[in-house]
C-alpha cells in the first residue's frame, strides 16, 4: 500500500502535464515505476484508502484467462469494467473490425490464447507456459504477451499491462507484469491485484510456491479531473494494515479456471478500508 501512495504522491509532486489526444483530456504524468508484491507471504496489495472493487479485478483476471473478447461475457463473470471501451469509444464504434455491440475485439486473452502465427494457425501462448511450468520447465521464455502491434486495429485498446513473464527457481515461480501506460487513481487499484492474483493462481495450478511479482509500469499518470480527489481526499488518508487473499484450493488445472471457478472462490480476510471514491473514467 506504501508503494502506491508513494506513487501517487511522486506524480503529484514533480508530475509532468501531458496532454493525451485518445481522450482529449490532460495527465499528470511521471515515467517508470517498478511495484513488488509478496506473494509468498500473502501481503495483498489491496487499496485500504478508499473501497476498493478488488472482486471486479479478478473478474478481468479470469476473463483474460478464458480468452473472452466480449464485455457481456466479462459482465457475466462479475465486472462492467469492460462496458464503455467496448459501447462507448467513437474510434472503435467506427471501426469495421468491430463484430457490434459488447465486442471487444482481438485483445488481452483472446489474443494470447490464440497468438497468429506466420503459417496461418494460432498458438495458445497460456497453455504452453501452463504445460511447461507443470513439467518443471523455465525456458527463459515463459513470457504471456498480448502485445501485437499488427493487430492494433482489430481489438477496442491496446493492451495496458502487455507482458507477464513466468521464471521458476527450484520450486518457486516468479512473475515479471511489464505496464505501458497505467491511469494511476482507477486502473492500478485494478492492475496490483491483478498481477498478484496472477501468479497466485499460475503457481497454484502448475503446483509451485508463489514467491514475488515484480510490477513495471512505464508511463504512470493521474487524469486532471482525477487530480483533486487524489491529491486532497485519498493522499490525506492513513492506510489501513494489508488484508490477505484466500483462494479455493480445489482450483488445480488450467481447465478448472476455464470451466468452473467463479467470484465465489475468492474471499479477502481483514480488509479495512476508508470510504469509496468515485473518480472520472476517461474513455
Ligand atoms: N481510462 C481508463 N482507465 C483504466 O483504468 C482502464 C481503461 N481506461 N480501459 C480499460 C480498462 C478498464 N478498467 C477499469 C474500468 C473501470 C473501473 C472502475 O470503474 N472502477 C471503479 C468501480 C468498479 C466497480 O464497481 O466494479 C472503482 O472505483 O474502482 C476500473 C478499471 C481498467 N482499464
Ligand atoms: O489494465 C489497465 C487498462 C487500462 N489502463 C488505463 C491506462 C490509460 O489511462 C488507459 C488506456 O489508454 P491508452 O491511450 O491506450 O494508453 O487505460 C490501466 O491503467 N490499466
Amino acid at each position: 500500500m506504501k508503494q502506491y501512495l508513494d506513487l501517487c504522491q511522486r506524480i503529484v509532486d514533480e508530475g509532468e502535464w501531458v496532454n493525451n489526444a485518445r481522450t482529449n483530456k490532460k495527465c499528470l504524468t511521471v515515467i517508470n515505476a517498478d511495484l513488488v508484491y509478496d506473494v509468498a507471504n500473502n501481503q495483498f496489495p489491496l487499496v485500504t484508502t478508499r473501497k476498493s472493487f478488488w472482486k471486479s479485478a479478478i473478474a478481468e483476471v479470469l476473463g483474460y484467462l478464458r480468452g473472452y473478447q466480449n464485455a457481456a461475457d466479462f459482465r457475466a463473470l462479475g465486472t462492467k469494467t469492460w462496458d464503455a471501451n467496448a459501447n462507448l469509444n467513437q474510434a472503435w464504434l467506427d471501426n469495421p473490425n468491430r463484430k457490434g455491440p459488447d465486442d471487444m475485439g482481438l485483445i488481452y486473452g483472446a489474443l494470447g490464447r490464440a497468438f497468429p502465427k506466420h503459417d496461418g494457425g494460432h498458438v495458445d501462448l497460456l497453455q504452453q507456459i501452463v504445460d511447461d511450468l507443470t513439467n518443471g520447465i523455465d525456458n527463459r521464455a515463459e513470457i504471456l504477451t498480448f502485445f501485437h502491434p499488427g493487430a492494433f486495429d482489430l481489438g477496442c485498446l491496446r493492451p495496458c499491462m502487455y507482458e507477464h513473464h513466468f521464471s521458476l527457481l527450484g520450486d518457486t515461480l516468479y512473475l515479471n507484469s511489464t505496464q505501458r501506460s497505467c491511469d494511476v487513481p482507477l486502473g492500478l487499484n485494478f492492475n496490483m491485484v491483478q498481477v498478484y492474483v496472477l501468479l497466485a493462481l499460475m503457481a497454484q495450478i502448475t503446483g509451485h510456491k508463489p514467491g514475488k511479482a515484480y510490477h513495471k509500469i512505464v508511463n504512470a499518470h493521474i487524469y486532471e479531473d482525477q487530480l483533486v480527489s487524489m491529491r486532497d481526499i485519498q493522499l490525506k488518508r492513513e492506510p489501513f494494515a494489508s488484508p490477505k487473499l484466500i483462494i479455493n484450493p480445489k482450483i488445480k488445472t488450467l481447465k478448472d479456471i476455464e470451466t468452473w471457478v467463479t467470484l465465489a472462490d475468492f474471499s479477502v480476510e481483514g480488509y479495512e478500508h476508508h470510504d469509496a471514491i468515485k473518480y472520472p473514467f476517461a474513455v
